[in-house]
């Protein structure tokens, strides 16, 4: 469900650009229609206040919490079902984060990830992307909103840029603290700068050479990573805000000297940050993490050379691991399977 369509029944009913702002903010900020100063009935129509009932039930049924898996690093793995029943995953991550999915399984097929695997099975409506952060909302403070999730926003863009919107406006979160993640096409560069709401940029590079990433991310649009690195800064210099490179460490295969050295010639001097993730290990994906002590020197020497890198844990990753394996899990339960694919093994050498 679209976040328009929710708009259009406040419309029929009656009202104005104001009542719609207040229900809308009301819904996403978990509070009452009251003010201290005015009561709903002093300033909503009356055919506002009646269609309200069936519209909370419908925004109820939007998001519902399938299960709850705590971490121990304090974020929570939600499995979050839709009015379909197809089910996603949110994750409350530490200071108020809250991980969000944009799509239900996702067409890129990046090798690594248990999302990629499934294909895309439909896109989130941008009431449901909004429906997470309420969900999220009921639970802990959300402040900060990564579309970092299931699915690849920039395959949705129209829903994720009226999801981000609305959660910069009336839910009240800052721009720089909503963070699209993206493996990186030219529809989102041209959009992201064009919205009243301009989001910070997450970009999922994982390689230095044009043609590992090929491998490593099949079906992600065919942007060197030069080009890519020139996209992201003139976004960065656009909005004001550094780009955040993400790099998911696969053992052998995007951790060598070779890639670091990539790296620094990529990303010195420019307005930008790495993250590198370990891998979270998917059973079957035939994947390793490198160790702890070559993550650790991977990142020190980006730091030695200027570059700002930090080297972090998937929020929950005790709990099931990587982005899609609750998921992948619940389905299996149900006694459905994901669609087979047969694993393209990447060449060690890249
Ligand atoms: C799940 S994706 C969603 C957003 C977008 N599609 C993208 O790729 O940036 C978010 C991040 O999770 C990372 N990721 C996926 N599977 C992973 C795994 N098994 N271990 C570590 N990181 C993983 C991806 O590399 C990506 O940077
Ligand atoms: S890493 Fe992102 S783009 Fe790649 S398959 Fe997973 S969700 Fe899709």
């Amino acid at each position: 469900m679209r976040l328009e369509e929710i708009r259009q029944q406040l419309r029929a009913a009656g009202a104005k650009t104001c009542h719609e702002e207040r229900v809308l903010r009301a819904w996403t900020q978990n509070v009452g229609l009251d003010t201290r100063h005015r009561k709903a009935e002093d300033f909503l129509p009356r055919a506002v206040r009646q269609l309200l009932p069936a519209l909370t039930g419908q925004l109820d049924g939007l998001a519902r919490l399938r299960s709850e898996h705590p971490g121990e690093d304090g974020s929570a793995r939600l499995l979050v079902e839709l009015a379909d029943g197809q089910t996603v995953e949110s994750v409350l991550l530490p200071r108020d984060g809250l991980c969000v999915s944009t799509q239900v399984g996702c067409a890129v097929g990046c090798l690594f990830c248990m999302t990629g695997q499934e294909g895309l099975l439909r896109q989130v409506g941008s009431a449901e992307i909004v429906a997470q952060v309420v969900l999220a909302r009921r639970r802990r403070k959300v402040t900060r909103v990564v579309f970092m999730g299931m699915g690849e926003p920039s395959h949705n863009l129209d829903n994720v840029m009226e999801a981000i919107e609305t959660l910069g406006t009336v839910a009240g979160i800052g721009h720089k603290n909503l963070v699209f993640s993206t493996v990186g096409d030219r529809r989102a560069f041209e959009r992201l700068p064009q919205g009243p709401v301009k989001p910070a940029l997450a970009l999922s590079l994982h390689t230095t050479k044009a043609e590992l990433r090929t491998k490593l991310l099949p079906k992600a649009p065919r942007i060197d990573p030069d080009e890519l690195v020139d996209l992201g800064e003139h976004y960065a210099r656009t909005t004001g805000y550094p780009i955040q490179y993400q790099w998911t460490l696969l053992a052998g295969i995007n951790d060598s000297d070779e890639e670091i050295e990539g790296i620094i010639r990529l990303l010195k001097g420019k307005y930008a940050m790495m993250n590198f993730i370990p891998y979270n290990s998917n059973e079957g994906l035939g994947f390793e993490r490198p160790s702890w002590e070559r993550a650790s020197q991977l990142a020190g020497r980006l730091h030695q050379s200027g570059i700002l890198a930090r080297l972090r844990n998937s929020a929950g990753q005790d709990v099931d691991g990587g982005c899609g394996q609750l998921r992948a899990r619940a389905t299996a339960a149900d006694g459905t399977t994901l669609r087979e694919k047969p694993l393209k093994r990447i060449a060690r050498a890249g």
